[in-house]
């Protein structure tokens, strides 16, 4: 998987390259990570990459030129990959939406700044819109790092254990169960007992419980949209009756 960033300020990419899940999938070449800022593809004295809007009104667009230079020598680069543009008027991305980004060769992902990016470039350069949510952000970038390690994450080889992604939040559609480490005993409660038993079956069904009853509770739109198995009907009803006022 191969990410292009077209950014103003790449030094705030180190958060991603620096450490964690995403630094060492870099490093261990799972992914890559090329930067790209505008400004080295202006030729101005003043390295212009924004102006003033027509119509008037606040702050500042960015131009179509340097932008426009910057995807064409990324496109000779990364000939594989789509240009996708992050903006509160973007698809709103979910988890489905970063299993279907993770499954193409590469991306180019263009930040912006200021009041955004002239239409134009927009309409003849970008493939695709994405949004992070529904939101207004100063910049680009932090959506770019958002979607990048929600992607690499999922990236095979990338976490220690197969399972990790698998069972996180939102995979399969349901809310993760709740996590608990040693010790067992303290002022806080006691670990459930089911998971320090030691049957793994009634732990399984355990997890799957807990994260269908999560859902229910939290995030009922979730459990409407993805329906039940006949098996997941019987957990969720156990949950229930467990946690009746
Ligand atoms: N929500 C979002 N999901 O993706 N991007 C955003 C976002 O707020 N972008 C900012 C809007 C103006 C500034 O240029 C950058």
């Amino acid at each position: 998987m191969r990410f292009d960033v077209i950014t103003l300020f790449p030094d705030l990419f180190r958060i991603l390259s620096d450490q964690g899940v995403t630094g060492r999938a870099l490093a261990r070449g799972l992914a890559e990570l090329h930067l790209w800022n505008p400004r080295d593809f202006t030729h101005d004295v003043h390295r212009t990459v924004d102006d003033r809007p027509y119509g008037g009104g606040p702050g500042m667009v960015m131009k179509v030129e340097p932008l426009r230079e910057a995807i064409r020598a990324v496109r000779a680069a990364a000939p594989k990959s789509r240009v996708a543009y992050l903006s509160p008027q973007g698809r709103v991305l979910d988890q489905a939406a970063m299993l279907e980004i993770a499954a193409c060769p590469g991306w180019i992902l263009l930040a912006g700044r200021y009041e955004g990016v002239d239409e134009r470039l927009i309409e003849a350069h970008v493939d695709e819109e994405w949004s992070i949510g529904d939101y207004v952000l100063s910049g680009g970038e932090l959506p770019a790092m958002v979607v990048m390690d929600a992607v690499i994450r999922l990236l095979p080889g990338a976490l220690g254990h197969a399972d990790s992604a698998r069972q996180d939040s939102h995979m399969d559609g349901l809310l993760d169960c709740p996590h608990y480490t040693r010790p067992e005993r303290i002022e806080e409660g006691s670990v459930p007992s089911v998971l320090i038993g030691g049957d793994h079956a009634a732990i399984e069904r355990w997890r799957r419980r807990q994260a269908l009853g999560r859902t229910w509770q939290r995030r009922p739109d979730l459990l409407e949209r993805r329906g039940l198995s006949e098996a997941e009907r019987t957990l969720l009803d156990e949950f229930i009756l467990a946690h009746r006022e």
